[in-house]
């Protein structure tokens, strides 16, 4: 394995490893600090430049910062803040359920966030607890614009049919709607319900049981989220139409007594979506 990249990036340890390849902390020689670098191993440098490019046309707090796209050897490498912490998903996995405080925290900040992706004209279309970032002094920054619909720079809608984690997609990603903000809500509901309970309100196990329960079924029986029930419900709303939006997310999440939302059923997806 290569340790300098791009004649300036040093590679230190390996910080995650994805399906799209592997983030590493290096130092930057240059300038002297730390950075993380963002080995894109699958897709090539399209798929890179497009999860360069969604990242870096939102600035703010909540969302990771891309500094650098970098080519080595004709691989493409991007260039990230260096964010301390865990995921989301790796405190679950190791913690356990999160208090409810806490989840309306990370509620509230992901809100943040997903405004301003919006207002960027992107959507993320992958939030999900493996994408949320938990650093050491109290952020909570949306990483992996891997699959991001940014229409600025993508000609139409993506082509790549169903893309997204099954346990967490809306329903009408799963029917390959074309990518809208109100899907990234759905999956904060799904986010929230996970970081709450511990689990994925429609993972059963295997794939189509899976996606079927995305689309007709309830989320799974809420034990532990209390009052975060109705905004999680709200967000869960099969029907994007009726789906909370930030605003109503935001003043359930702050006043959490507004009534229970009934969540409307939406028909299975079309078998030609389901990829194995
Ligand atoms: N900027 C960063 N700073 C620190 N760690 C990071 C950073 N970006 C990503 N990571 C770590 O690397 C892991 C993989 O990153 P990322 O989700 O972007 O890759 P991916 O290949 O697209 O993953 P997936 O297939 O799960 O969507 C993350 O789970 C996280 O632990």
């Amino acid at each position: 394995m290569r340790t300098l990249v791009a004649g300036r990036y040093r590679l230190r340890s390996l910080l995650g490893r994805g399906g799209m390849g592997s983030v590493w902390l290096a130092e930057d020689e240059l300038l002297g600090r730390l950075v993380a670098l963002k080995h894109v191993e699958r897709g090539g440098q399209a798929r890179a430049l497009a999860e360069a490019r969604a990242a870096a046309s939102v600035e703010h707090p909540g969302v990771v910062r891309v500094l650098d796209l970098v080519r080595d050897g004709g691989e493409p490498w991007i260039v990230l803040e260096a964010l301390t912490g865990r995921t989301l998903a790796d405190v679950l996995a190791t913690d356990g359920p999160l208090p409810v405080a806490e989840v309306r925290r990370i509620g509230l900040r992901l809100l943040d966030a997903l405004e301003a992706v919006h207002r960027a004209g992107v959507v993320h279309r992958d939030l999900k607890p493996g994408n949320v970032q938990l650093t050491h002094d109290g952020r909570v920054v949306l990483i992996d614009f891997g699959i991001a619909y940014c229409p600025a720079y993508d000609e139409g809608p993506p082509d790549d049919g169903f893309a997204g984690s099954p346990a967490y997609v809306s329903p009408e990603q799963l029917h390959g709607a074309r990518p809208e903000p109100a899907s990234d809500l759905f999956t904060l509901g799904a986010t929230l319900y996970a970081a709450v309970e511990g689990r994925s309100p429609f993972d059963r196990g295997d794939l189509f049981a899976t996606m079927l329960a995305v689309t007709e079924a309830d989320p799974a029986p809420f034990r532990l989220a209390g009052p975060l029930r109705p905004v999680i419900e709200g967000l869960l709303t099969a029907c994007p139409d009726r789906r909370f939006s930030v605003a109503q997310a935001r003043e359930a999440l702050v006043t959490p007594t507004v009534t229970s939302v009934k969540r409307p059923m939406s028909p299975a997806p079309p078998a030609s979506m389901i990829k194995a």
